[in-house]
């Protein structure tokens, strides 16, 4: 997979050389490019904003410099890239998207900054390209860099051969399958006290069927702890099978 991102401040997506992504990319897994989107201006000051028409707070950055980079990096691949526009007024990013951007050869990420990009830009790109406007949450960020670091690694940990154990994800929250949508339960290991704390006598019982009824009801008491909403998502058949076969 090739992922392009083109941004003010390359040096925000240094963690994509570290960790789970660095080593994918070392592995030559991931074809990660980061490009100074100030490339592509032409001024003194290398001005990417400009006040909104219309007036409001803040500034919004100019068209220009998005599509002479976006027309560059666009030309210079094989096959159609999804374009991904982080932004807080965006489709929400769930683990559903990320499988289906796990699934594509190549993303272009363009993280923004001030209020966001020129919307002629978007209604430019979305006319011959795959574009998906993006938020991470309910929460309001000061720019789309951050997005990108969590988008990319919940992609990169979904391709084969990334995870370690390639069962890792499998029983992720949010992942279709036996735990979908249940949040992840408590973990422990050694040592096995700790601080006069015990861990669960269940999980050293060498008992498979008990260790896993218990993660699924721990599970189930954290979902509804913390995230009651998913729970109503359940079908209570489903739930059922699953008691059945545990
Ligand atoms: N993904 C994601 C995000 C982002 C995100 C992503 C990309 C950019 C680019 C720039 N910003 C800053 C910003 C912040 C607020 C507003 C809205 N305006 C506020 C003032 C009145 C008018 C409307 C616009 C731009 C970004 C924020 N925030 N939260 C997420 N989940």
């Amino acid at each position: 997979m090739r992922l392009d991102v083109v941004t003010i401040f390359p040096e925000y997506l240094a963690p994509l050389e570290v960790s789970l992504v660095g080593k994918a990319r070392a592995r030559g897994q991931l074809d990660v490019r980061v490009h100074d989107l100030r490339g592509w201006t032409h001024d003194r000051h290398h001005t990417v904003d400009d006040t909104p028409y219309g007036g409001g707070p803040g500034m919004v950055m100019k068209p220009e410099p998005w599509g002479e980079a976006l027309d560059e990096i666009t030309a210079s691949g094989d096959g159609e890239p999804v374009i991904v526009v982080p932004t807080p007024s965006g489709r929400p990013f769930t683990q559903e998207l990320a499988a289906e951007l796990a699934g594509r050869d190549w993303l272009v990420f363009t993280p923004a900054r001030y209020e966001g990009i020129d919307r002629r830009v978007v209604e430019e790109y979305g006319e011959r390209h795959d574009v998906r406007e993006v938020s991470i949450g309910d929460y309001v960020l000061a720019g789309g860099e951050a997005p990108v670091l969590v988008m990319v690694e919940a992609v990169a940990r979904l391709l084969p051969g990334v995870l370690g154990n390639a069962e890792s994800h499998r029983d992720d929250s949010f992942a279709p399958g036996a735990m979908a949508d249940l949040l992840e339960g408590p973990v422990y290991t050694k040592p096995p006290s700790w601080r006069g704390r015990e861990i669960p006598e269940v999980l050293v019982s060498g008992h498979h069927g008990r260790i896993a009824r218990w993660r699924r009801d721990q599970a189930l008491t954290r979902t509804a702890a913390h995230r009651p909403d998913l729970l109503r998502r359940c079908d209570p058949r489903a739930l059922d099978r699953q008691d059945r076969a545990l």
